[in-house]
C-alpha cells in the first residue's frame, strides 16, 4: 500500500487566472492505494457525502485511468468540496503521485502535473494545472502550456471558508470571454508585481499583485459578503485579499504578526453577512508527500 498527503491550494491569486497558485500547509487530503483488478472508491472525512465514489465521477479515477494503473483507492478528505481550497486536485495530485509510486511508473513531480490536471478536467470541465501543480511541487507555482515554474515562498496567509458551495465548473462560466486593454495592462503589472514579491518572501508585494480587474470582480458576485469581509480584513491589517480559486474562500496575505486578527476579522464580516465561516491561519507549504508501507 501506498499512502501520499497533498495539500490544500489556492489558485489565481487574483492577477493569475489558471496560471498561479500556491500550496498550503493546511489542510490536506490523504489518500492510500492498493493494486486491484479495477479501480474501486472510498470516500471518508469532511464532506465525504457529496463525493461520488464511481471510478468516472471522482477524479481520481480519471488519474487511475491515465496511468494505467487500477487500484482500490481510499480516500480521507481534509479538504471540503467545492470549497476554492483546491479539494478536487489535493484528491488528484496525492493519487497520481501515489499510484505512480504503486505501479513504478517513474514519472517525476513535473510530469504527473498533466496527468493530475485530468482529474480536474472530470469536475471542472478543463485539465487547468494551476491547483494540482503547488499541490505537487509545493511553494509558489507559475503553470503554463510550456510548464510549470516554482518558488519556494513563504508567505503567511490566512484562507477563509464559509459555509457557501461555489462549483468550479459554475463559477467559470461567469469568467468574461473578453477583457479591454487598460484591464488587462493593470492586471499583468500586478501579476508581474506578485512574482517578485513571491521571490522576495514580501507580503506586501503579493497583496499589493493581487489586484484583478477582469475574473474576480465576476467571481465576487457569487460569495456572499465578500466586499465586507475584504475590507475588514484589510483594515485588520491584510496587504492583499481575494477570492482564492473559484470561490467561496477568500485568501488574505498578511504578516505573520497579524494572522491572528486578519483571521477573526474575516470570520466575523461573514458573520454579519448571516454567513457562518472557518479560518485557516496557514501559510506556502510543501507539496505532496509519500509514506510507503
Ligand atoms: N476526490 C474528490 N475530491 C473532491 N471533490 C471531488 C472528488 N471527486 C469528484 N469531486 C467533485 O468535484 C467537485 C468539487 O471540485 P471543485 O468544484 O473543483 O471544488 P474545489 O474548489 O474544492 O476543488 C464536487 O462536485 C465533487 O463532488
Ligand atoms: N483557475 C481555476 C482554479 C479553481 O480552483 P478551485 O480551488 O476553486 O478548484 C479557476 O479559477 O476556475
Amino acid at each position: 500500500m501506498v499512502t501520499v498527503r497533498a495539500p490544500a491550494t489556492s489558485a489565481n491569486l487574483g492577477s493569475g487566472f489558471d496560471v498561479f497558485g500556491v500550496a498550503l500547509d493546511r489542510p490536506a487530503d490523504v489518500v492510500h492505494v492498493e493494486r486491484a483488478d479495477r479501480t474501486t472508491i472510498e470516500v471518508t472525512g469532511v464532506g465525504s457525502q457529496y463525493i461520488p465514489t464511481d471510478p468516472d465521477r471522482n477524479v481520481v479515477g480519471a488519474v487511475a485511468e491515465a496511468l494505467d494503473a487500477p487500484a482500490h483507492i481510499r480516500i480521507d478528505k481534509g479538504v471540503r468540496p467545492s470549497s476554492g481550497l483546491g479539494s478536487s486536485a489535493a484528491s488528484s495530485a496525492a493519487a497520481a503521485l501515489a499510484l505512480n509510486e504503486l505501479y513504478d511508473r517513474g514519472l517525476s513531480r513535473e510530469e504527473l502535473v498533466p496527468v493530475a490536471a485530468e482529474g480536474e478536467a472530470v469536475v471542472s470541465g478543463e485539465a487547468h494545472a494551476d491547483n494540482v501543480a503547488p499541490a505537487l511541487l509545493g511553494g509558489f507555482t507559475v503553470a503554463t502550456g510550456e510548464g510549470v515554474t516554482t518558488v519556494d515562498a513563504d508567505i503567511p496567509l490566512v484562507a477563509c471558508l464559509p459555509e457557501i458551495a461555489v462549483s468550479t465548473r459554475d463559477a467559470r462560466r461567469v469568467v468574461p470571454d473578453t477583457a479591454n486593454m487598460e484591464d488587462i495592462v493593470h492586471t499583468v503589472g500586478r501579476a508581474a508585481t506578485l512574482s517578485v514579491g513571491m521571490c522576495r518572501r514580501d507580503p506586501a508585494l503579493v497583496g499589493a499583485g493581487m489586484d484583478d480587474r477582469i475574473v474576480t470582480p465576476a467571481r465576487a458576485e457569487l460569495i456572499t459578503g465578500y466586499a465586507d469581509v475584504r475590507s475588514a480584513a484589510l483594515a485588520a491589517g491584510a496587504d492583499g485579499v481575494t477570492v482564492s480559486g473559484a470561490g467561496p474562500s477568500v485568501l488574505a496575505v498578511c504578516g505573520e504578526r497579524e494572522r491572528t486578527r486578519v483571521a477573526a476579522a474575516m470570520v466575523e464580516a461573514f458573520d454579519e453577512a448571516d454567513v457562518a465561516a472557518r479560518a485557516y491561519k496557514t501559510r506556502v507549504g510543501s507539496g505532496a508527500e509519500v509514506f510507503d508501507f
